[in-house]
């Protein structure tokens, strides 16, 4: 029997309430202390969860932390729609293992503002005494960052209009220009500034930050820079919740199961896990409350989490693809891909990594692999192989340089690597288009497919993603071997080989 969905709005909530849990707190008494720049999945099933559970818990102590989410895309219009349609609420949907569904409809977002329409509306949000925190999901790519210098790049033409366009408001597009404006208003204003906490999967993601952010400034007023540098704080963290893309399917299982009209509902695993640096000059909500853990160095937790689940997600990706595996967990559980992962994780990632505090490798390795192995999940290979121009440098390079310098095997790095390349070339194993989203795709699919003619190694010359590894005699022969193993006899033969 089919129940009239509810369309999920505030005037809706006692009702929606009869179906799932919903805010027992009162939003209208709630302010946007924390503005969010990348509005998308993760976010939602994360930073806002925490959110919402302190504003449950000790509502006193999180009322200032509401979040005003700030989308500067022109494809964010879409979430700008939907979240204005229904005043900012949304329904999180936990996908247990076992089939269990847990939904909870999240009431932290209180504000939302869609930069086109008004950027002199986002710079002073900004610039409001009340916010004290800027947070970030802008993905890896965001922090325009040179992979090999680690430099701000500066000549991106909405970089470059941004600096250009200084204190005029609405000529800025980038999270650089609102924030840096923001930041000189504030100043100018005699307010301090606001913390810049980025959340995306970057190790020293604070840092990296810090670097982006003091750089544009000084585009702007080398001194502006400076005092960017030394006065504002970027906390490092580390954070983990497996979120795919929303799908129509998502959609339709909130209306059907809990009788919700939710135009874009999050779904994610059960497990969450947040390391936060504690430092932050404006004040912080007592997040430690609902479980984040609030620590003084969160480069261990980073590097596991990064260079286990990030890296091993990429083992999973190319490899899961060309085994023609469009979800993860059948990817993971694949006989062949699930021992060559978890082998990649004791013998390459475990290696390279410092004792973490509190935390058994070997449990959470296997933790991991039940994660990924979650069949309700439903996340694709595909979004784990989409912008591999920015993870593969960031989390896997890291681990096979550490094991090079330190003598250790890295065939398995290497056979990863390779099987981007094979992935690149665009061409799945049954002459199947593979379609390959990438900000650097032109180059990146030029690479692979000159590696087919006369360069063996014309994938891996790119320094600016794997810096000298075409040098490296041990990574290089590993890398053909896998490569030359995929074209004469297709993944899953390599795969046996490789263990
Ligand atoms: N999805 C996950 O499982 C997960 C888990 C941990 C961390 N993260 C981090 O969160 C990031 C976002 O993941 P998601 O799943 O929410 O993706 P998503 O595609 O759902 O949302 C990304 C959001 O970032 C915005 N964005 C992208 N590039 C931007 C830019 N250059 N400037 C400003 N905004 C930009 C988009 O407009 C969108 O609002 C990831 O890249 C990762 O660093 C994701
Ligand atoms: O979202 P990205 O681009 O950083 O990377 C893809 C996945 O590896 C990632 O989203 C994981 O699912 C996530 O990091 C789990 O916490």
């Amino acid at each position: 029997m089919s129940v009239e969905t509810i369309p999920l709005t505030a005037a809706n909530l006692t009702a929606v309430g009869e179906r799932v849990p919903v805010p027992g707190y009162d939003r209208d008494a709630v302010t946007a202390g924390v503005v969010h720049f990348g509005v998308g999945g993760f976010h939602r099933a994360h930073q806002a969860m925490y959110l919402d559970r302190l504003l449950e818990e000790d509502f006193e102590a999180a009322r200032e932390y509401g979040i005003c989410g700030v989308g500067v895309l022109p494809g964010d219009a879409r979430m700008r729609d939907a979240l204005a349609a229904q005043d900012r609420l949304y329904t999180l949907v936990l996908k247990h293992p076992d089939g269990r569904l847990e939904p909870r409809v999240v009431g932290s977002m209180v504000e939302y503002l869609f930069a086109p329409d008004d950027p002199e509306a986002v710079v002073e949000k900004l610039a409001d005494p009340g916010t004290r925190i800027v947070s970030l999901t802008v993905t890896e790519g965001g922090y325009n960052l040179d992979d090999i210098t680690g430099q701000f790049v500066t000549g991106t033409p909405a970089v470059a209009a941004d600096a250009a366009a200084g204190a005029d408001a609405g000529r800025l597009s980038t999270v650089f220009g609102f924030v840096v404006e923001a930041l000189v208003r504030r100043r100018e204003r005699g307010l301090d500034p606001f913390t810049i906490m980025s959340c995306d999967n970057l190790q020293g993601n604070g840092h990296l930050a810090k670097t982006a952010f003091a750089a544009f400034a000084a585009l702007r007023d080398p001194a502006l820079g400076e005092w960017v540098g030394e006065n504002v704080r970027f906390p490092n963290s580390m954070v983990d919740r497996i979120t795919p893309a929303t799908t129509p399917a998502d959609v339709d299982l909130v209306a059907r199961e809990f009788g919700i009209a939710d135009a874009w509902p999050v779904v994610c695993e059960p497990f969450t896990q947040w390391a936060l640096e504690d430092a932050f000059a404006a004040g912080r909500p007592p997040l430690e409350r609902v479980g984040v853990q609030v620590v003084p160095d969160v480069e261990p937790y980073e590097l596991m989490k990064l260079r286990l689940l990030n890296a091993s997600h990429q083992g999973l990706a190319y490899f899961g693809r060309l085994l023609d595996h469009e979800l993860v967990d059948a990817a993971a559980t694949d006989p062949a891909l699930a021992p060559f992962v978890r082998a990649y994780m004791d013998a390459e990632a475990t290696p390279t990594l410092a004792p973490v505090p509190g935390v058994d490798l070997e449990e959470y390795k296997d933790t991991l692999m039940e994660r990924f192995g979650n069949p309700h999940v439903r996340d694709t290979t595909a979004r784990l192989a989409a912008e591999s121009s920015d993870r593969i440098p960031k989390w896997l390079v890291p681990v096979a340089r550490a094991n090079l310098e330190a003598g250790r095997d890295v065939h398995r790095a290497a056979a990863i690597v390779a099987s981007w390349a094979r992935y690149a070339e665009g061409v799945d194993e049954h002459g199947e288009p593979i379609t390959v989203v990438d900000r650097r795709q032109d180059r990146v699919l030029a690479a692979a497919r000159r590696q087919l003619g006369e360069d063996p190694l014309a994938f891996l010359r790119d320094r600016e993603l794997f810096g000298d590894l075409a040098e490296n005699e041990e990574f290089t022969t590993a890398y053909r071997r896998a490569l030359d193993d995929l074209h004469r006899d297709g993944a899953r033969a390599t795969l046996e080989r490789l263990l």
